[in-house]
C-alpha cells in the first residue's frame, strides 16, 4: 500500500534504519513522535536466550582484493546459505585484529562521547538528512547517544569529522583508530555483498546498485544496575538498508529474533562481527535473502558501545534483480519496485507501525 505520508521529511539518501529521530523543529508532530517512542520501546516479543546461536563463518583465507581465490567459494556458499535461512551470521574476520577494535573503542569512541553535547551536535548533515548525524536526548531512548559519519571509512570524511569534533587538534591518531576498524568493516561488507550476488547466481551485468556507507557509533549508558535484569533499549526492527555490519565491544546487547520468535543474544567476541541483511537486499533478492528482526537489550552497570557500518543504495529505486524473478521456477515477483526514502518514511509512520513486516505491507505483491 503505497501512499504519501503526512510526515514529509525530505531525505535524499536516507539513513538505513536508525534510532527514532527526534523530529526537527519544523516537523514536530506528536502522534508521529508517540509512535516512534513506542517503536523504540517495543518489549513485546519472546524471551532472551543466553547462548549465541548464530552461524559463525570464518573469513580466514578470503582475500577481499582477489575474489574467487583461496577459500572464497567455500565461504561464499556459507554466506549465501546463512543469509537465505536467517539473514545474518557471526563473521570471524581476522584482518580486524582485537587490538584495532580496542583502539577504536578506547582511543576514539569513548573520548567522542565524553565531549560536551553542544560539540557532538555539530555532527549534522543538514535538516534534510535528520538521521545521518548525532542523536541524543531523545524521548524513550534514555542514556542513548549516537554519532554518524557518511562514508566514515574514508580518510577524508573521517578527517573532516575529527576536525569538527576536535578543532585545531592533531587528529591523526584518532583518525587512525577509527579507520583501522571502519575500513575493515567496509571491506567485509563489500566481500559479503559480492558473495551473495554470486551465490544467488546473478551475473555481473545484473549487479546490485551502487552503495554509499554510513559509519555509526553508539553509547548505551547503564540503566538497570542489575546484570540479570535486561532492559530493551532499542526496539525490535529490521534494517531498511542493504547490509549492516555490527561491531560490539565487551558489553553484549544485540539480540536477533530466531524464526521461532525467540530472541538470541549475540555474545561479542574480540574477533567477530555480526553481518545482517536489510530490507533493500531482501527486495533486490526477491525475498531469497531474509532481513532479520533484531533489538538491543542491556543490563548491568557497564556502558555499552557499538560501531556499525551500513551500506545504503545510492539509487532511489529498489527493484528485484531480473534473474531472481522466475515465475515458472517458483519465484514469482514478491515486491513491486519502490522508492527507498519513501519506504523509510513509511516505516516511521503510524501506518507503518501497524505492520510487523513493513516491506510486505508497503510493496508486497
Ligand atoms: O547498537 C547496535 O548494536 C545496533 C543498533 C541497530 O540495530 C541499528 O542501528 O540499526
Ligand atoms: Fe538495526
Amino acid at each position: 500500500m503505497q501512499r504519501s505520508q503526512p510526515w514529509r521529511l525530505r531525505t535524499l539518501n536516507s539513513d538505513p534504519w536508525s534510532p527514532p529521530p527526534s523530529l526537527s523543529e519544523s516537523h514536530r508532530d506528536t502522534s508521529e513522535l508517540d509512535h516512534l517512542i513506542s517503536f523504540a520501546r517495543d518489549r513485546s516479543r519472546g524471551d532472551t536466550m543466553g547462548a549465541a546461536e548464530l552461524p559463525r563463518i570464518d573469513f580466514t583465507g578470503v582475500d577481499a582484493s582477489a575474489p574467487g581465490t583461496g577459500r572464497w567459494d567455500a565461504v561464499r556458499a556459507q554466506v549465501t546459505d546463512a543469509l537465505a535461512t536467517l539473514g545474518c551470521f557471526d563473521a570471524h574476520y581476522p584482518s580486524l585484529a582485537p587490538a584495532r577494535r580496542a583502539a577504536l573503542f578506547h582511543g576514539a569512541v569513548r573520548p567522542l562521547f565524553a565531549l560536551p553535547t553542544d560539540t557532538k551536535r555539530r555532527n549534522t548533515y543538514g535538516p534534510g538528512k535528520p538521521f545521518h548525524g548525532y542523536l541524543g536526548g531523545l524521548p524513550g531512548l534514555d542514556a542513548y547517544e549516537s554519532l554518524a559519519i557518511v562514508d566514515g571509512h574514508r580518510p577524508d570524511e573521517l578527517h573532516a569529522f575529527a576536525e569538527l569534533m576536535f578543532p585545531g587538534a592533531d587528529n591523526d591518531a584518532f583518525c587512525e583508530s577509527v579507520h583501522g576498524t571502519a575500513a575493515r568493516m567496509a571491506e567485509l561488507e563489500g566481500v559479503v555483498r559480492r558473495m551473495v550476488m554470486e551465490g544467488l547466481g546473478v551475473s555481473s551485468a545484473q549487479r546490485e546498485p551502487m552503495m554509499w556507507h554510513l559509519f555509526r557509533v553508539s553509547e548505551y549508558g547503564a540503566l538497570t544496575g542489575d546484570e540479570k535484569q535486561r532492559a530493551v533499549r532499542y526496539g525490535s526492527h529490521q534494517d531498511t538498508n542493504w547490509l549492516s555490519v555490527v561491531c560490539q565491544h565487551e558489553v553484549d546487547g544485540l539480540e536477533m529474533r530466531a524464526r521461532d520468535g525467540r530472541w538470541v543474544l549475540v555474545q561479542p567476541s574480540p574477533e567477530s562481527l555480526v553481518v545482517m541483511a536489510g530490507n533493500a537486499l531482501r527486495a533486490w533478492s526477491n525475498d531469497r535473502v531474509r532481513a532479520p528482526f533484531h533489538r538491543i537489550s542491556v543490563g548491568g552497570v557497564a556502558t555499552r558501545y557499538s560501531a556499525m557500518l551500513f551500506s545504503v543504495p545510492a539509487e532511489p529505486t529498489i527493484r528485484a534483480a531480473d534473474e531472481l524473478v522466475d515465475e515458472a521456477g517458483g519465484h514469482p515477483r514478491r515486491f513491486r519496485e519502490y522508492d527507498y526514502d519513501e519506504f523509510v518514511r513509511f516505516c516511521v509512520s503510524e501506518e507503518g507501525g501497524r505492520h510487523d513486516d513493513k516491506l510486505k505491507a508497503y510493496c508486497g505483491v
